[in-house]
């Protein structure tokens, strides 16, 4: 029976995928290049905020079953089975996917594997990635055949990766093409998914560059769902239409459904941005280009809908940022996670700042994140300090906490109650009937 699974790379995905693993009852190792990482996460301290994960990852290193590492020797001395969880994010100044973190942790586990063991790719990768990948191991993994690779692309959702890997929609699994390398590489992804598997959980077996194309064409569908009623939203203001009410009626369509419909500042985040984008130059490449040529369409809409906010907040501050204060809520890409990675809150945020405006952030987890990325904005430790003296208050990322928060007391710590609604997240009637001057994206 497998047992003893390595996890490289311990970021959002890895630290989440080892505790859960851990959790399940396999010997985990975790591995990460990045030392001061690996030292927090050994220690139990989370290096980063997702619900549920702390406890999950101490309940792991208390039962002895959880460790972490930097040594690659000890990795593959280990590991029945390893996962690839580093990142793959956007090469600088292109479109493309930068894969020198999958390639540098090949390259470091192949030429170690001595003994019999599964690969599996769970990283975002273009396709055609994990045929490639596989002829590296073949060609430096002392063990030769016996090292098979895998690709098990991941589904989770930051604010539910811990929901997400215990329950997840669907399991897929990339195989070799060679016959026996399959059914080896199958049987030991169902073992370790068996519990998932029993629940009910569709496991779906494919080729490698159907598995990577499965993960891409969900980002790319799920951008679009958003970008289509984010256009909406543009129609919307033109028409004096209500976006939110548009998409509700949409919603009850089960053809449609109403998940991934909200309306606001569009998607950001370390994935839907990124490879969206990684999809278009792959297909250039493949000379599928046309294919995609939608998607650059829906990551344009996406952009417009910040240049809309800061439009909206400069109009409602009398045409310019010059000498006016904003007070902005929320720095994370969304509710429930501190990742600032391509945020439209701090971009919306740095925009106004860039454009003369004062401007303060609060962030009830992604402080800290704000900081390194944005040095030059001003923060603020509550919401109330945010908007103190403010002219115009700005709704970017619907934390529960913004939601909650009544009109009437905010009301007394602004200059100007003027407040735009970035994630159509307040109820209008509530904060104008406080005497606020309400707007928000695709309202009228
Ligand atoms: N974050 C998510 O919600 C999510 C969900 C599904 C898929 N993914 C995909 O998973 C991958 C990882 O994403 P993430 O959000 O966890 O990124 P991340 O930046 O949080 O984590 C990546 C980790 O890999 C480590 N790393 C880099 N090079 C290494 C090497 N050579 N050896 C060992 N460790 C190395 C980094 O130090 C970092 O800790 C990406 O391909 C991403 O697209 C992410
Ligand atoms: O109706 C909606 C839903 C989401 N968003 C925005 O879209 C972005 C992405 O949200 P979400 O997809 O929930 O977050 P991620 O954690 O980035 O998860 C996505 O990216 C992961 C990495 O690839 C995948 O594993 C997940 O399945 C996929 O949902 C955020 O900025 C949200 O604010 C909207 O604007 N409107």
């Amino acid at each position: 029976m497998t047992q003893r699974l390595t996890v490289i790379g311990t970021g959002y995905l890895g630290a989440t995928h080892a505790a859960c693993m851990a959790d399940l009852g396999f010997e985990v190792l975790g591995l990460d290049a990045d030392k001061d990482k690996i030292a927090r996460l050994a220690d139990g301290d989370l290096p980063f905020y997702e619900p549920g994960l702390e406890p999950v990852l101490r309940r792991g290193l208390d039962s002895g079953r959880l460790r972490f590492t930097t040594s690659y020797e000890e990795a593959a001395e280990f590991g029945d089975v390893h996962f690839l969880c580093v990142g793959t994010p956007q090469k600088t100044g292109e479109y493309a996917a930068d894969l020198t973190y999958v390639d540098a942790a090949v390259g470091a586990l192949a030429p170690l594997l001595h003994r019999p063991c599964l690969i599996v790719g769970k990283s975002t990768v273009p396709v055609g990635t994990a045929a490639r990948l596989a002829g590296t191991v073949a060609e430096s993994a002392p063990v030769g055949g016996d090292a098979v690779l895998a690709w098990n692309p991941e589904f989770l959702r930051e604010g539910f990766a811990v929901e997400d890997t215990l329950h997840p929609d669907r399991i897929v699994a990339g195989l070799p093409g060679e016959q026996g390398a399959a059914e080896h590489a199958e049987k030991v992804l169902r073992e370790i998914y068996r519990t998932m598997i029993a629940a009910g959980t569709p496991f779906i077996t494919a080729d490698y560059p159907t598995a990577e194309l499965v993960k891409v064409a969900a980002n790319a569908f799920l951008a679009t769902k958003i970008s289509f009623i984010n256009a909406m939203a543009e129609v919307c203001e033109a028409a004096h239409a209500d976006v939110t009410k548009l998409s509700e009626a949409l919603s009850h369509d089960d053809r449609i459904g109403g998940r991934f419909l909200g309306p606001g500042l569009g998607f950001g985040g370390g994935c839907l941005p990124k490879d969206i984008r990684a999809f278009m130059a792959r297909a250039g490449e493949l000379g599928a280009d046309q294919a995609l040529t939608f998607l650059r369409e829906v990551d344009e809409i996406n952009i417009r809908r910040r240049i809309r906010m800061v439009d909206l907040a400069r109009r409602l501050l009398g045409g310019s940022f010059a000498g006016r204060t904003v007070g902005v809520l929320g720095a994370a890409f969304k509710p429930d996670s501190d990742d600032v990675r391509d945020s439209p809150a701090l971009d919306v945020a740095a925009s106004i700042r860039a454009q003369g405006g004062r401007v303060t952030v609060y962030d009830p987890r992604a402080m800290e994140n704000a900081r390194r990325a944005q040095p030059s904005l001003d923060f603020a430790s509550s919401a109330l300090g945010a908007v103190r003296d403010a002219h115009a208050v700005l709704l970017l990322t619907e934390w529960r906490e913004f939601r909650d928060m009544d009109p009437v007391e905010v009301s007394a710590a602004v200059a100007e109650r003027n407040i735009v609604d970035g994630r159509n997240a307040l109820d209008p009637e509530r904060w104008r009937a406080a005497g606020w001057n309400y707007r928000a994206l695709g309202r009228p």
